[in-house]
């Protein structure tokens, strides 16, 4: 057997950003000179309007090219190859739907994506109704006729049907109600400790990401300005941060 397949790669991090750089008309808009993500680590991003989270995730997912430097997803160059997307699993925004589908056909054409049976894609579709709540499944309409709180859960949902070992969701509770926001934080909390699943969760909502997120990291103007582990205290820390 070739040497790569027999070499554990737990000692490589998940995701790795070095001399990551974005400028748009000569204007710097993010500047990380490196960050670490671990396996099954649960990394939360905050800062305010203009920060650089979605640019962040962008670059992650060689969504933009960088101005310098490189990200790696599992020990790869996410510019170079595409390997990394068969266990990457990202929803950013309703950009990432196909909004003429019903929620069925676009399930049912991601699924494919990852050669997921159509036994499979209902089984998914099984695990997911709690999440639903009644709204997404059998409603005869498309994508494009549902609300934006239920267009981001079909793009979440969508985001998992691939069993990711990384998840990538840019403000995930936005646009929920009360309800699918104490849902998907349990969903996502037993995301983590069932399958490890390394996540990189974007928030407005310092309780929802302290809550979710072992780490949390602040941007602001694109620097990295603080990097906590997350404990008792940090929501404390991050409100008198940006308490103005
Ligand atoms: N295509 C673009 N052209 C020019 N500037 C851009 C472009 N995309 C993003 N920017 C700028 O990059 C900066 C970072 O934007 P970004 O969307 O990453 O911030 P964010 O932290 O996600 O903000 P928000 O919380 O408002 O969603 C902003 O100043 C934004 O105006």
């Amino acid at each position: 057997m070739p040497l790569q397949n027999t070499t554990p790669k737990l000692h490589i991090p998940m995701i790795q950003a070095t001399n990551l750089q974005k400028a748009y008309n000569n204007v710097t808009v993010l500047n990380i000179p490196t960050l670490t993500v671990a396996r099954g680590e649960s990394f939360g991003l905050v800062g305010n309007n203009g920060a650089g989270k979605t640019t962040f995730f962008r670059l992650v997912l060689d969504l933009i090219e960088a101005t310098n430097g490189e990200v790696m997803i599992d020990g790869q160059k996410v510019a170079r190859n595409d390997r990394w997307k068969m266990i990457t699993g990202s929803f950013l925004d309703e950009g990432f739907l196909i909004d003429f589908l019903t929620p069925e056909e676009y399930f049912t054409f991601v699924g494919k994506l990852y050669n997921k049976s159509e036994g499979d894609i209902a089984q998914f579709i099984e695990t997911m109704q709690d999440f639903f709540n009644g709204e997404i499944i059998g409603k005869k309409k498309l994508i494009r006729e549902f609300s934006k709180g239920n267009q981001k859960k079909i793009g979440i949902a969508a985001a998992l049907l691939g069993d990711p070992q990384i998840l990538i969701l840019d403000e995930p509770f936005t646009a929920l109600d009360p309800s699918s926001q104490i849902r998907l934080k349990r969903f996502l909390i037993d995301l983590q400790n069932r399958l490890n699943m390394t996540m990189l969760i974007s928030s407005h909502d310092l309780n929802h990401v302290t809550e979710v997120c072992q780490r949390i990291v602040v941007l602001e103007k694109g620097d990295m300005v603080k990097d906590l582990q997350t404990n008792e205290d940090t929501l404390k820390e991050l409100e008198a941060y940006f308490s103005v």
